[in-house]
């Protein structure tokens, strides 16, 4: 499929994917499928250095929850790992299922998890505007992190307290001095890497995706109150639920997927 100058997207039954997206070679999410993944002993490690100040709002944009930061300087930024610029913080939001048996955008060996976490970053040190790196080949980086139900996330919970004020799509409550440092999992030296896209309309493929091995803890009332958000408006007549929030897995179509551990 990624041989052709189309690559026909399965499907998704959250949104009507477009049929083909011109030129697909590096879609995401993706398998990674750890036995063909390839130590690369020059990948650094990460380096998030997170001001909470820029913390600004969370709000239900129909697909998720995003949390924003203030993204007009470098306060909130990642450096290191694979990449060779500096990188600002933009928002955050998670993907999640109906059910704790699927959720997750990634997978590993075709393992499923609960939920993920997308924190959205772009280059600050190429370009000057989020606008202009979402459309360029090394603008933006994403970490993800896995979820699983388990133990209460306490630094989650600020967070989930904040969402019934925000359950229809288009709604926006101020969110002050939170820290998406305490989301990201203790081990953050091990990771998979790869060049793909968004995996929400444009798709672009713009994204340096970073993949943490080491997954984060959440309760399974912490994430009913993620499936307790809805997809649509207060107008609207249908209301549905948030849930199944995923894009389905695309072609790896020949990329090598890097790990940062041996
Ligand atoms: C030009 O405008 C782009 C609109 C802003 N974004 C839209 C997404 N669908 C999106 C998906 C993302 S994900 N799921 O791949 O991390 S990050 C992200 S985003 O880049 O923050
Ligand atoms: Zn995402």
């Amino acid at each position: 499929a990624c041989s052709s100058k189309y690559v026909l997207s399965q499907m998704h039954p959250m949104w009507q994917e477009p049929l083909a997206i011109p030129g697909g070679d590096r879609q995401s999410p993706i398998d990674i499928v750890i036995r063909k993944s390839v130590y690369d002993s020059e990948l650094k490690p990460l380096v998030t250095d997170y001001d909470p100040q820029t913390c600004q709002q969370i709000w239900n944009n129909g697909y998720s929850f995003l949390v924003e930061y203030d993204d007009t300087t470098d306060k909130s930024t990642v450096k290191g790992g694979p990449l060779q610029d500096k990188y600002r913080l933009c928002q955050f939001h998670f993907h999640w299922g109906e059910s704790n048996a699927w959720g997750s955008e990634h997978t590993v060996d075709r393992k499923l998890f609960s939920a993920e976490l997308h924190l959205v970053h772009w280059n600050s040190d190429k370009y000057s505007l989020f606008e202009e790196a979402v459309m360029e080949e090394n603008g933006l980086a994403v970490i993800g992190v896995f979820l699983k139900v388990g133990k209460r996330h306490e630094g989650l919970q600020k967070l989930v307290d904040a969402l019934p004020a925000i359950r229809h799509k288009n709604s926006v409550v101020d969110f002050n001095r939170f820290d998406p440092a305490c989301l990201l999992p203790s081990n953050t030296d091990d990771y998979w890497t790869y060049h793909g896209s968004l995996t929400t309309p444009p798709l672009t493929e713009s994204v340096t995706w970073m993949v943490m091995k080491q997954h984060i803890e959440v309760s399974h009332d912490q994430l009913a109150v993620f499936r307790s958000l809805l997809f649509t408006a207060a107008d609207e007549e249908v209301q549905k639920g948030m849930v199944n929030n995923f894009r389905v897995q695309q072609s790896q179509c020949g990329r090598t997927v890097r790990s940062s551990f041996s």
